[in-house]
């Protein structure tokens, strides 16, 4: 016991000191989770080992055998449709093709390159085919598949992240050999890492007479990117995407990555993919790109993505032609959605209908539970402090209005690290936060800290819907107040539910869009739109829920007071005269 304690850092005097609830729970779960052990750990490694996972296509008389060979795995899969019960990725797995992303600063030339390349390595057949574009295209090399996202630049990678999804293996970072790093490669750098993905440098453009390919390694060091021919372990490899100089090289460098990767995913598993991106077309309807990751894709399953289901009506492949099955590491566009899926979001099969409907409406039911639980969640220790025993990190992302007041910051900040707290700056940059440096913030957890420049209002937007805390400041020392709150732990802050007020049912108004409208009367204190309701019919809760609107009269207000009359809609059409609604709401609460 006194051991956890010491790994949670509580200090204690002796065996008998008292300790707070908030740490008796954290010790109840960290021994529920002990005693858990080895079946959790199995559970917990699926998963995992599903997203690393992603596709190979075409499956060879070798992969058939090498699944006949498990057929257990493949027969509980098939039993079983849910991923979390995929098998881990035992030696016997296929290796699959990877997948790769391009990423890079303006105009470096990430489009050329993947021009070269599907000129160079699709079949003519194919790309003389493409008259649409999927969002992903198959080069076969000689030493294998490589399938490429056909979106360069890091929006579309980040975007498919800030899902939660994992659809690239490796990202190549295009840096022009005439202009060497500039903000958005420095960007696309930190994208990769904050994902993890094993990262190659192609410095392109090296057929220009002005071409400085030392100046581009020497400026990566900078960034701790060591090249390997400095000592370091970064792959630079030198190429023209004009020429072609160097692109073979470059193809052989992924294929070397991939099998260092040992990217596996079994194509009798049970189906998992991601959406790459999707459009609706006039004619056909809503097409969407999957990335197949885990299991085969047939014509005439049934997809789950969010809360949406489709029936697959066809399937093309990347060149355009039809396709009845894909495995992995294939990405196939689809017909049969009604509404077109976001890119990112992940796709599971069902085996008809019926199924595919239950998954959608426990999807909507947790999701509902989320959000009411969301505001009252309390951080425990050890979200707070991070896992036991290992150092935190806090990650930012920098803005400020000159190159000066960044190394300001950083300089200060390069002094607040301590042995338990790592303070790891994923990007500082010149100029307003973007919508890239929110989707940045969310895969990578972390808090964006402007100096001198302030987020456009989209952008303020989209980190208040991600809950990315974004905070601008106009003195250096209270950005770095706020750091050294982020250092403490106080990462978000506490809310409390508080009573509002009270009012009775008087009468039931039908209303042909809202459904059943509460005709209420205030008895105490005041009722406010989106506060939580909780609805009591003599002695029994009844409902408990969110005033969705406030209505006086014909008017939407934000406020009733007591002794006032008002129609509250709960979105719940059982209410009945006589009821009791009592209103609360969640303020936070001022941590010491
Ligand atoms: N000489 C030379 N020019 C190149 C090479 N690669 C790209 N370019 C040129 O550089 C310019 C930009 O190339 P793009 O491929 O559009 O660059 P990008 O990174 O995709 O640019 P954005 O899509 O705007 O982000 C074009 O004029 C290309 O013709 C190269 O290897 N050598």
């Amino acid at each position: 016991m006194l051991e956890i304690l010491d790994g949670l850092g509580v200090s204690y005097k002796s065996v008998s000191s008292t300790i707070e609830e908030d740490t008796v729970e954290l010790i109840k779960q960290i021994l529920e989770e002990e005693a858990a052990g080895g079946a959790a750990a199995t559970t917990d490694a699926a998963p995992a080992q599903n997203q690393s996972a992603q596709p190979q296509s075409t499956q060879t008389a070798q992969t058939e055998a090498q699944s006949a060979a498990a057929p257990q795995s493949a027969a509980t899969a098939t039993a079983e449709r849910e991923p979390e019960v995929a098998a881990p990725a035992a030696p016997e797995t296929p290796h699959r093709a990877p997948v790769v992303t391009i990423m890079g600063h303006v105009d470096h030339g990430k489009t050329s390159l993947l021009d070269y390349i599907r000129k160079t390595k699709v079949a003519a057949k194919e790309a003389g085919g493409i008259t649409q574009h999927v969002g992903a295209f198959e080069a076969k090399t000689s030493k294998g598949k490589i399938v490429f996202i056909d979106t360069p630049g890091h929006e579309a990678f980040t975007t498919i992240r800030a899902r939660g999804a994992n659809v690239a293996d490796i990202a190549i970072i295009v840096i022009a050999a005439d202009d060497s790093l500039m903000p958005q490669t420095r960007e696309a750098i930190a994208h990769a890492q904050a994902a993890k993905v094993p990262m190659l440098i192609a410095i392109n453009k090296v057929d220009l007479p002005q071409a400085d390919p030392e100046r581009v390694k020497t400026d990566l060091t900078q960034l701790n990117l060591v090249p390997e021919e400095y000592g370091g372990d970064l792959v630079v490899v030198p190429v023209s995407a004009k020429t072609g100089e160097g692109v073979e090289d470059l193809l052989e460098y992924i294929s070397l990555t991939a099998e260092l990767e040992d990217l596996r995913a079994d194509p009798k598993g049970n189906f998992s993919g991601v959406i790459i991106e999707s459009r609706v077309d006039r004619q056909a309807g809503v097409l969407a790109t999957v990335m197949v990751q885990e299991g085969t894709l047939h014509v005439g399953d049934f997809l789950v993505v969010g809360e949406n289901y489709g029936k697959i009506k066809a399937m093309t492949d990347s060149g355009g032609g039809r396709i009845k099955e894909a495995g992995p590491s294939t990405p196939v566009q689809v017909l049969g959605f009604s509404e077109a899926p976001a890119s990112g979001e992940t796709v599971l099969s069902a085996k008809n209908e019926h199924a595919a409907r239950e998954v959608i409406a426990q999807r909507a039911s947790d999701r509902r539970d989320a959000e009411n639980a969301r505001v009252q969640r309390k951080r425990t220790l050890e979200e707070m402090m991070g896992p036991l025993g290992e150092t935190r990190t806090v990650n930012l992302i920098l803005r400020a209005d000159t190159q000066g007041s960044l190394e300001a910051i950083q300089g200060i900040l390069a002094k607040k690290e301590t042995e338990d707290v790592k303070l790891n700056v994923l990007l500082a940059g010149i100029g307003s936060p973007t919508e890239g440096d929110v989707l940045l913030a969310s895969t990578a957890e972390a808090t964006i800290l402007c100096f001198n420049v302030t987020a456009a209002g989209g952008v303020k937007k989209i980190a208040e819907n991600k809950d990315i805390e974004l905070k601008s400041f106009r003195i250096i020392y209270e950005l770095i107040d706020e750091v050294d709150r982020l250092i403490k732990g106080n990462l978000e802050p506490v809310f409390e539910e508080r009573y509002l007020g009270r009012a009775e049912v008087r009468m039931v108004i039908k209303h042909p869009k809202s459904g059943n409208i509460a005709g209420s009367y205030v008895t105490d204190g005041m009722f406010r739109r989106n506060a939580k309701a909780k609805v009591t019919r003599g002695k029994q809760v009844v409902y408990e829920g969110t005033v969705v609107g406030l209505k006086r009269f014909k008017d939407d207000v934000r406020e009733v007071q007591t002794g006032y009359e008002c129609g509250i809609n709960l979105d719940w059409n059982d209410v009945q005269e006589g009821d009791i609604i009592e209103a609360s709401e969640m303020v936070e609460v001022e941590q010491a």
